[in-house]
Parts: C-alpha cells; structure tokens; sequence
C-alpha cells in the first residue's frame, strides 16, 4: 500500500513547512516538485505571474476551479484583504483530502470554503449556497475541456460582474484551445496573454487574463 504523489507532497509539507507560514508550504511544494516529484502545481514562475493579477484585484471574493493539492489556493489566499474569502472546487477526493491539510498547515482555513464535487454541479448552487452575488475574481486551473462551458456556466448564473477577472492556467500546454478562442474574439471580454512555462519545466505554457466587461444587453 503506496503512498500517492498527492500524499508525498503533503508529507513534504508537514516536514519542511513552519505551520502558519503560507509562504514556507508554497516553497516546501516547489522544492518537492523541483528535487523529488514533479506535479501539477501552477508552480514558482505561473505563480508569481498569478501573484501580480491577484494584488492587482486585491479580491474580496474569489473562486477557483480545480484545488488539486491547494499550492495556489495558499498563493491566492494569503494575498486575500481582511475579510477576503476563496472558494475553491475540487472533483477528486483524494486530491481534496490532501488539499485540506495544505491549507490548514498554512493557517488559512478560515478564508477558504473547499467544496468538493463537480464544477457543472456546484457551480449553479453557488449563490444559494454561499450566498455570493459575484466573483471579483476566478482562477480557472482544473480540467482543460471545462474551461469553456464553465466560463459560460459563470456567465448565465450571473456570477461575473463588470470587471470580473477570470485568468486561466494551461492554455498552452496542456492547453485549452477553444476556451482560448471564444475570450479572445467574444465583446464581452477584454482579454490578454501571459506567457511562461509550464511548472518546473522549460516546456513553454502561459496564463490568459480576461477581464469580463458584461453583455449589451439593455
Ligand atoms: O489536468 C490538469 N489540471 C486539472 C486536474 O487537477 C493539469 C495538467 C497539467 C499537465 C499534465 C501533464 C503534462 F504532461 C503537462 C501538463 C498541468 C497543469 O498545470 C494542470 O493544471
Ligand atoms: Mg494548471
């Protein structure tokens, strides 16, 4: 019975990282995933890219799909104002397990609401749910081929406002080539490109920041 990269990771942490410390489990992640096993964390040089959108939008709620093991929920939510909450969606259990442990480790449960299930499903229930109006900002980084009906799904639940940024991982590689052409040619979105590499390889990756203007109606 084998530990999982995912439970590797968190041992990492527990290891290395100073409890309470946001900053020391994000460097305990990227030393794992630059010495011992690489995984699929938005990484050092994405997430100081990811780091500048979030300061910028200094977002009082925001949404990511796709927790895997928490490393950008920590980056996100220890960059949060006072009062600032995340909420973050995982499909797989395990993933969430372990997620829930990073983000205790780094003392920031109180700022972040994990869900886990189905961004399809959960995504409709948010208001009722959460009771949220609108997302300042979403951080788009599960499954490739959910970008775009989600990012629709946002749009017909009333989940952006005038302003919204939603920035996607992966574009590139492993890419999500019809999200990236419905951003970059809809009116409703006033969007641009970060390139990058894909986390701790020189393989080449970029982020797409796409600020949400609203629709025309009247
Ligand atoms: O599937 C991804 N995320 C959703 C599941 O949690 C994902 C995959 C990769 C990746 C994998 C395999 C490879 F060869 C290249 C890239 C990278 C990422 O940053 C990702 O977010
Ligand atoms: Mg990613």
């Amino acid at each position: 019975t084998h530990s999982s990269r995912p439970q590797r990771l968190l041992r990492a942490v527990q290891k290395g990282a100073v409890r309470g410390d946001a900053r020391s489990v994000v460097a305990n992640i990227d030393r794992f995933c630059h010495h011992s096993e690489w995984a699929m964390n938005i990484g050092d040089e994405k997430g100081a890219i990811l780091d500048s959108v979030v300061s910028e939008v200094n977002p009082a709620l925001a949404l990511e799909l796709g927790t895997y093991c928490g490393y950008s929920t920590v980056r996100i939510a220890r960059l949060l104002p006072p009062g600032g909450r995340l909420i973050t969606l995982e499909f797989n259990p395990e993933y969430a397990a372990v997620a829930r442990q990073v983000i205790e480790w780094a003392g920031l449960e109180d700022s972040v609401q994990l869900v886990e299930g189905g961004s399809g499903d959960w995504i409709p229930q948010l208001k009722e749910h959460f009771g949220v109006q609108s997302f300042d900002f979403v951080f788009l980084d599960h499954w490739k081929e959910r970008y775009l009906p989600d990012i629709h799904l946002l749009e017909e639940c009333e989940l952006l406002r005038k302003g919204t940024v939603v920035l996607a991982d992966n574009v590139v590689c492993p890419g999500a080539p019809d999200y990236l052409a419905y951003v970059r040619n809809s009116p409703a979105y006033q969007s641009s490109y970060f390139q990058s590499h894909l986390e701790y390889t020189k393989a080449v990756d970029g982020l797409e920041k796409s600020v949400y203007l609203g629709t025309t109606d009247a």
